[in-house]
């Protein structure tokens, strides 16, 4: 019988994250220096939800850590619309502010498009504001949506020129699977977007070079719909029971990803394990679009970080 192919290379995004928030602190310790300018992110959460606050709180210490002011806006789920537009309101009028990021997601009374619509696009460091995925859509600078960006970092430092290859993007959320078809499309790749109504899904998936799973729903992707040796970007964090039944039976839960990881990783070339992949390079993206978009409002040219 022939040898199984060597498993994938795990791309490690934990450390790689780690490495650009070393260059984004030392970019905004110049910027500071040289123009009297600190970068100042502020993160606005509303309500109780405990995923959402250990969020909040990681990225509150990165953020200081990198030597930029971090503000954290505490809200009561109870908080009404127009309390936490006016809160925007002030956050965007703020000059020590560079970088507002309302956590989602938002009490179902309130509208999550009408509070994007209103932070300032040039704070908008998630890049959620449509003026935002306009300037991505026809190709003008802006803020670009940090999941995504952070995984193109990863696919460029695993493969280089990503030109021609087939991307398959399995999701089409306005804050992932739309803007990471953007951006692998401006890396000249040919992309396909799919999703829960595309027929065939396992076909499709079979034809990428580059696979990015991005559907929430935890370990759709199965070995047998990737592409031997392709590179595998998964998006998703998801949380399931333990798979120890005891302690399953405690509530105890750990974090899976949208691709069966044990069989794509035995097809794959490459691929981003969770946790330790694409998540920790969200929060470095954020921090480095909190900088450039410091440096912007300074009529400084951003450093590359890459
Ligand atoms: N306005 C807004 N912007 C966001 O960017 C945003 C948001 N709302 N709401 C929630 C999601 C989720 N999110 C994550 C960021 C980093 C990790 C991360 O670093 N995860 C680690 C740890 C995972 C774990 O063990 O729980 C990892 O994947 O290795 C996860 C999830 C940002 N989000």
């Amino acid at each position: 019988m022939a040898d199984a192919p060597a498993p994938a290379r795990r791309i490690d995004g934990k450390s790689f994250a780690e490495r650009l928030r070393e260059r984004v602190a030392s970019a905004a310790a110049r910027l500071e220096a040289d123009h009297g300018v600190k970068p100042g992110l502020a993160v606005v959460i509303v309500g109780e939800d405990p995923a959402s606050q250990i969020y909040v709180r990681n990225k509150g210490e990165q953020t200081v850590a990198a030597g930029m002011r971090s503000d954290t806006h505490r809200l009561a789920e109870t908080t009404t619309q127009d309390e936490l537009l006016g809160l925007i309101a002030r956050l965007n009028a703020d000059r020590g502010i560079h970088g507002v990021l309302v956590q989602m997601p938002l009490p179902a009374h309130i509208d999550s498009a009408a509070v994007l619509d209103a932070i300032d696009p040039d704070k908008d460091v998630d890049g959620f504001h449509v003026v935002n995925a306009g300037r991505l859509a026809v190709g003008l600078p802006g803020l670009v949506p940090c999941t995504p960006q952070g995984s193109i970092l990863l696919l460029k430092d695993a493969l280089g020129d990503l030109s021609g290859l087939h991307a398959v993007v399995v999701g089409r959320s306005n804050i992932v699977g739309k803007p990471m078809a953007q951006l692998l499309l401006a890396e000249n790749c040919t992309v396909t977007i799919a999703h829960s109504r595309t027929r065939d899904l396992a076909a499709v998936c079979r034809q990428a070079d580059i696979l990015v799973a991005a559907v929430g729903r935890p370990e759709m992707i199965r070995g047998d719909w990737i592409k031997p040796g392709a590179t595998i970007i998964d998006v998703g964090i998801n949380r399931v029971p333990s798979s120890d039944p005891a302690k399953a039976a405690e509530g105890r839960t750990r974090v899976v990803g949208d691709v069966a990881f044990k069989e794509a990783e035995a097809v794959a070339g490459a691929i981003t394990p969770v946790p330790g992949g694409v998540g920790p390079m969200t929060i470095a993206c954020l921090l480095a679009n909190t900088y450039v978009a410091a440096c912007r409002a300074a009529g400084v040219e951003p450093e590359r970080l890459d």
